[in-house]
């Protein structure tokens, strides 16, 4: 079942035409793959579907229409939203950047703290001094307080480490069995462990929707939409 379905989504920025017509469905299970090469529009759309930049077209969550909302409503619709900076404050506490995104009236800490046991143990540590991973996990983290339908998270894996990737990509892992991600990776390991389907976007348009083992299996359909090589990663890889 498809819980985002996103259509013909036009994004025009300072007189450039940034996405010409995405098609996109999330699934309503699991992690739904958002790929593409460098520049492809990938976090504009994501950034569309948020209303965080001007947009044409439809984007649903369960059957509801997103584009005519302010992104405050949009996200009381229940998409959380994991951005490419992560979004933490550094000089705020663990536990007060967890407080500041707090929606519901009764926040999910249990879950939050079930997921990441880090983060409770580390509740009065100033979120900048935590390590790449550990602020990845504050900025999932604050997406479960809430009763999202939908998390939305943006290249987490981003400038980590390996065996941080490792921990993101097992942290993901266990927030999908509980809500729906829509995940933009350029990690293509990482995408093969976690995803079910997948969208390639290039130029700004979408160019493919299909399996993501799939694709990742067909190597020359793969460098031709996402410009690299899908061998299999080493023992150890996420
Ligand atoms: N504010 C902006 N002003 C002008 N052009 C922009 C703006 N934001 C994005 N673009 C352009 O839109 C295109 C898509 O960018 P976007 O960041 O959505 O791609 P992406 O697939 O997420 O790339 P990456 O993987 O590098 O993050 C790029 O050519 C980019 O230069």
């Amino acid at each position: 079942m498809t819980l985002l379905q996103v259509r013909d989504l036009r994004v025009v920025i300072a007189g450039s035409h940034v996405l010409h017509g995405v098609d996109l469905d999330v699934a309503d299970t699991g992690v739904t793959a958002l790929l593409g090469r460098n520049g492809a529009g990938k976090t504009s759309t994501v950034k569309a579907v948020l209303g965080l930049v001007p947009r044409t077209g439809s984007a649903r969550l369960a059957g509801r229409e997103l584009t005519a909302l302010p992104t405050y409503l949009i996200v009381r619709h229940g998409i959380g939203y994991v951005p490419e900076d992560r979004g933490v404050f550094p000089g705020l506490t663990v536990a007060q950047n967890l407080r500041l995104a707090e929606r519901d009236a009764r926040p999910d800490y249990p879950l939050v703290h079930q997921l990441f046991p880090e983060l409770k143990k580390r509740e009065r540590q100033l979120a900048g001094t935590l390590s790449g991973g550990q602020q990845q996990m504050v900025a999932i983290g604050r997406t479960l307080l809430n009763g999202n339908r939908l998390i939305i998270a943006d290249e987490p894996t981003k400038g980590l480490a390996p065996k941080v990737v490792a921990e993101v990509a097992d942290a993901l892992a266990r927030v999908a069995e509980r809500v729906p991600v829509l995940l933009v990776e350029q990690n293509l390991a990482l995408v093969r462990r976690l995803a079910g389907p997948c969208t390639v976007l290039a130029d700004g348009r979408t160019a493919h929707r299909g399996d993501t083992a799939e694709l990742l299996a067909d190597e020359p359909a793969a460098r031709r939409l996402l410009g690299v090589g899908t061998h299999r990663p080493p023992e150890g890889s996420p």
